[in-house]
């Protein structure tokens, strides 16, 4: 059966780690099985790294930059030589390809949201594999996804994928760095992501790497919140995408949601960034989370940052654990005079009647 397929490739697979130089062999054998997958019927994206690294080898730097504009300027060098690279391999696979650059911005508006969905569609239509990166050119520092792990779970939801691949370094996901801890455990298959919370990531990945192991786990998050089978493997061995389609434990595997939360939700639970923190008393929390019902004033106890109404925000218990996210009706200011109180007091405090709730049950996604 053909099925719609993402598989991510971070700078760590794509790049040697003493040089820094095109892994070029793991590279062609990539492309080999994504061919076959095509050749199988299936819709393939790629979304890839390396803009920074393969920019840094150009210009003979031995080290990823800190400075943002710097790093911003070399990835604009290293994301054409990898397109080329690229393209001339696809090519000789009779293979058309497209490139897809995305801020976070493109997810964050409804209607960019939308497009951006339509042209994936377009694009799977005529058979080509688009080739995704995040515009770090143009990338400003609030509007990033910061990490293509996080950005390949969002088009993984946003295209309705089957499968998420995440091809890194590693054979998959251990109770510890393996690089550090050699006991550490090895992890097969993932149910829910709670179970992992014992799990110790460190605090970053290679020195090529952005996200590390962390932001793997969140990506699994992500896109099994929205129904799609996550996999962490590795990149050297491209082979095995097609022995995991064929049934094959390899790696660590994420099960999907049993229920998938629909594209809207995943627009307000993932796609938006939330620009303030209502924390919540118990009897909220339960009205919420066990009786779905919306949020009301008189169940805030505090609010936290600036925004306005429509904007999305964090629902916390009292402890700071984010429980939901949503669309919120009235600003931070208006919150700061109602929290804590009766609906019916609102028109006294405000002097107008403002929405019935804060947030709308249908605007609010409880987190999984
Ligand atoms: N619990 C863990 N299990 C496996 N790898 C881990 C773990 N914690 C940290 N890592 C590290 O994460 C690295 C991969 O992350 P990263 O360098 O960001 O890869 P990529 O470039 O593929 O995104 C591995 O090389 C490994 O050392
Ligand atoms: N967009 C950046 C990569 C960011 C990133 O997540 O890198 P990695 O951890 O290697 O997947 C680039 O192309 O260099």
């Amino acid at each position: 059966m053909a099925q719609t397929l993402v598989i991510k490739i971070g700078t760590s697979s794509l790049t040697q780690s003493d040089s820094g130089q095109l892994a070029l062999s793991t590279i062609a054998s990539l492309i080999e099985v994504l061919c076959t997958l095509r050749h199988h019927g299936h819709r393939v994206i790629l979304v890839s790294s390396g803009a920074v690294g393969v920019g840094c080898a150009r210009l003979g730097l031995t080290e990823r930059p800190k400075a943002i504009a710097l790093k911003q300027a070399i990835a604009a060098v290293g994301q054409g030589r990898l397109m080329r690279i690229y393209d001339d391999l696809f090519t000789a696979m009779q293979q058309p390809i497209a490139q897809v650059l995305l801020t976070r911005g493109d997810l964050v508006e409804r209607s960019r949201y939308v497009n951006a969905y339509q042209t994936f569609q377009a694009l799977l239509q005529l058979g080509v594999v688009p080739i995704v990166n995040e515009n770090d050119t143009v990338a400003v520092e609030e509007l990033k996804f910061g990490d293509n792990d996080t950005l390949s779970a969002l088009v993984a939801g946003l295209v309705d994928a089957d499968w998420l691949f995440l091809l890194t370094d590693v054979d998959r996901l251990y109770s510890a760095d393996p690089r550090r801890n050699p006991d550490a455990e090895p992890i097969i298959r993932v149910q829910r992501i709670e179970e992992l919370a014992s799990v110790n990531t460190g605090t970053s990945g290679t020195a090529w790497g952005t996200g590390g192991m962390i932001t793997k786990i969140s990506a699994a998050r992500i896109a099994t919140d929205a129904g799609v089978r996550t996999v962490i493997t590795q990149g050297r061995s491209p082979q095995n995408l097609l022995k995991i389609l064929a049934g094959e434990s390899i790696g660590t595997q994420f099960e999907p949601q049993p229920r998938p939360i629909n594209a809207r939700q995943r627009w307000i639970a993932h796609g938006l960034i939330p620009t303030g923190t209502l924390i919540l008393d118990d009897g909220a929390v339960n009205a919420i989370r066990q009786l779905g019902r919306s949020l009301l004033a008189a169940g805030i106890i505090h609010t936290e940052g600036e925004f306005d109404s429509q904007d999305a925000v964090r629902l916390c218990d009292r402890t700071g654990q984010e429980i939901a996210r949503g669309l919120v009706n009235y600003t931070s200011a208006e919150l700061q005079k109602i929290q804590g109180r009766r609906s019916e007091d609102i028109p006294n405090i405000l002097g107008y009647a403002g929405a019935e709730t804060v947030v709308h049950r249908d605007n609010l996604v409880l987190n999984s």
